[in-house]
């Protein structure tokens, strides 16, 4: 597959087998720079799998990722510096502090101490949680938790920012000012999003769409172009007629 110069993530023939079953078969992506992708995928589609080979969590067993232009495999350093990621599962220790936490992180990315102590306060800001900085994790809501990822993925200023199911378990309210949070990020920062999700509505006409199904990418394209071409109603039926005849 060629890589675009605009492309901020391209995956080219990845498989992953765990315990012998097939996990991913040879995937094909590329993700636009400045946009925000997503991955669509029901539960078990492969989304996590992916996204832990694309964060070195595993070894790739085949195929090669690029994370604008650098080679993962080759340059693992300076291909995870590019990138924040926000996991489905909860990454925060909930016996810190907000500023506990995102400090560790900040270590752990080489950040000098004035610098980190800056852009911990520049995210918990952006986030409003400025004010709330030293409470215990334990303390905060659901939504509030996700808001601090947020700002600890985004603490190193990363170009590329992966967010696996960052919606999961939030009531709607919270759901929607998580996904106009991230989409603003796009917009504002020119920052790359790759939103993965089985929530078909949160995938807007305009946002290049990847369909995930049983470790197989079945689509790639703009959301509207998925449809029109598979002449569907919307991306709920274009996302049913390719799941079922696949
Ligand atoms: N460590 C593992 N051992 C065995 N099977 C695994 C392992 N990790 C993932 N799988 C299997 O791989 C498939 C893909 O799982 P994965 O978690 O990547 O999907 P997903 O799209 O992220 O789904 P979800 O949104 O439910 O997390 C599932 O069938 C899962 O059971």
């Amino acid at each position: 597959m060629p890589t675009a110069e605009t492309d901020a993530l391209t995956v080219a023939g990845l498989s992953h087998r765990i315990g012998g079953r097939e996990i991913l078969s040879e995937i094909e992506i590329a993700v636009p720079a400045g946009r925000f992708t997503v991955l669509l995928g029901q539960n078990g589609a492969g989304k996590t799998t992916l996204f832990s080979l694309v964060t070195r969590l595993y070894g790739a067993q085949s195929g090669a990722i690029r994370v604008f232009g650098r080679d993962l495999g080759a340059e693992p350093g300076r291909a995870l510096a590019l990138m924040g990621v926000v996991f489905q599962q909860r990454a925060l220790d909930p016996d810190l502090s907000a500023r506990q936490n995102l400090r560790y992180h900040a270590a752990l990315h080489g950040m000098p101490g004035r610098v980190a102590r800056q852009r911990i306060a520049a995210e918990l800001d952006r986030v409003g949680l400025a004010k709330e900085a030293d409470r215990k994790i334990r303390s905060f809501s659901g939504g509030e938790m996700r808001r601090i990822e947020i700002a600890r993925a985004l603490l190193h200023e990363p170009r590329l920012l992966l967010c696996d199911e960052a919606t999961v378990g939030l009531d709607i309210r919270s759901r929607a000012a998580i996904l106009a949070d991230v989409r603003g990020l796009v917009r504002d920062r020119g920052l790359t999003v790759l939103w993965a999700t089985h929530l078909i509505d949160e995938v807007e006409a305009g946002d290049p769409t990847i369909i995930l199904h049983r470790g197989r990418i079945l689509r790639q394209g703009p959301a509207a172009a998925i449809i029109s071409d598979l002449g569907a109603d919307g991306l709920q039926g274009a996302f049913r007629q390719l799941t079922e005849a696949a």
